[in-house]
């Protein structure tokens, strides 16, 4: 199978192709994958950008489509070799409500899952989330843990529950039949915060600090520390594991896998202003500028803001009591696992990332002026 599979030019189907992670995973696999035959790019909102694409050998095949309709999914899925699931709903803003993150997360997870058990497809790489671990609603700290790291993970918020049951449903199809009477083979990567080209959040806090004269303020001590991961090294994660999954089934197969790469342990904030500082801003603080409880105050106050005026407008500010509660907390990730079961090595050194993201933070900001 797996020579044939060599020999012949594969059909790989990318939900979510259009997102910011999307988006790097197609283009890595355009650019690395040399068994790609058909690439699929399934996404609800198409970018203009994969017009592009079209031009070369690889036969580019943009897909509009909902994954919570679960025959778009199936005539998507028909007849790939791999899927990669990257499409859902990142929002801890608030912007959605709890359950069109569930239906999109949850439900779209198994429309995939059974999309690829009836036509037969047998490979599926599913994009998780560190925050299927954490961090927890204790605010436990997650210090250089690694998968098997015992940790209590409990959620409330509707994103990390989302994605920790759909990690679940893909992790237990793994070895369902599959139309054909073969096995189904699934893993599932969670990113840490990822940075890099396309995020928005990123864009976001450069904004704001161009808006306050070129500062930012320390909200965050310097001693939480919060993993963080290039976008590129994530993409190229997907691609690696896409191909060895089929080579390596007995010992991938129903895996989880951390994303990392050489990205250093700073706090969110301190990470960013890696990118942010040498586009020109201050982060002003060596300690948090407010003490905790006025912060705590302010995230519920944008919280009751968001909840009165959500019937006029959608009020959806970066500080809320979940972000804070993540961003104090902890979390971070030190681990070789996916290196041990297919080969994962960084493709971009920090210097590398750290240089792609502070032209990309310059260019976006030049676009914001
Ligand atoms: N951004 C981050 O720091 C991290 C993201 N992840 C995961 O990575 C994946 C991609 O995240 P991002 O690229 O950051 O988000 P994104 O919002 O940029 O991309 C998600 C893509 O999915 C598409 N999508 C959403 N709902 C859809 C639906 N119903 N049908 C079809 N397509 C739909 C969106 O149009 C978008 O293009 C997600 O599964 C997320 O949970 C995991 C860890 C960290
Ligand atoms: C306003 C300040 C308190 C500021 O520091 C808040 C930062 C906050 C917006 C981010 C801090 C940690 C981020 C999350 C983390 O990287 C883990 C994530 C994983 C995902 O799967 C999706 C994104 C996110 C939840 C990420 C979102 C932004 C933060 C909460």
């Amino acid at each position: 199978m797996a020579d044939s599979a060599q020999a012949q030019k594969l059909v790989y189907l990318v939900t979510g192709g259009c997102g910011f992670l999307g988006e790097h995973v197609v283009r890595m696999l355009l650019q690395r994958e040399p068994r790609l035959g058909e690439l699929r790019v399934f996404d609800r909102h198409l970018g203009p950008w994969l017009e592009e694409l079209k031009t070369g050998p690889v036969r580019v095949t943009a897909i509009q489509g909902d994954v919570t309709e679960a025959h778009e999914v199936a005539a998507a899925v028909a007849r790939a070799h791999v899927v990669i699931h990257t499409a859902g709903l990142v929002d801890v803003f608030g912007r959605a409500s709890p359950e069109t993150i569930h239906e999109v997360n949850v439900q779209g997870t198994r429309n995939v899952i059974e999309a690829c058990v009836q036509t037969g497809t047998r490979f599926l790489v599913y994009t998780s989330s560190m925050e299927v671990v954490g961090p927890n609603t204790k605010g436990h700290p997650f210090y250089r843990g690694n998968e098997d790291t015992l940790y209590e993970a409990v959620h409330r918020h509707p994103y990390p529950c989302s994605k920790a049951l759909a990690e679940r449903l893909v992790l237990e199809a793994n070895g369902r039949e599959v139309h054909g009477g073969l096995p189904l083979v699934t893993c599932a990567l969670r990113p840490t915060g990822i940075y890099g080209e396309g995020h928005q959040i990123m864009r976001d806090f450069y904004r704001q600090g161009l808006r306050l004269g070129g500062w930012l303020f320390r909200a965050i001590p310097a001693s939480v520390e919060h993993g963080r991961v290039y976008v590129g090294n994530v993409a190229w994660m997907h691609v690696l594991a896409a191909r060895e999954l089929e080579r390596r089934a007995a010992l991938m197969g129903g895996q989880v896998y951390f994303c990392y790469d050489g990205s250093p342990y700073k706090s969110y904030e301190d990470f960013n202003m890696e990118f942010l500082g040498p586009c020109g801003l201050q982060l002003v603080g060596a300690r948090p500028l407010l003490p905790y409880w006025l912060l705590v105050f302010l995230a519920a106050l944008n919280a009751l803001l968001q909840w009165l005026l959500r019937p006029l407008v959608l009020y959806a500010p970066l500080l809320n009591p979940y972000t804070l509660a993540v961003a104090n907390t902890t979390f971070t990730v030190s681990t070789d696992k996916a290196q041990r079961h297919f080969g994962y090595e960084p493709l971009f050194s920090w210097e590398d990332s750290r240089t792609r993201t502070i032209l990309w933070v310059q260019a976006a900001g030049s676009s914001a002026q």
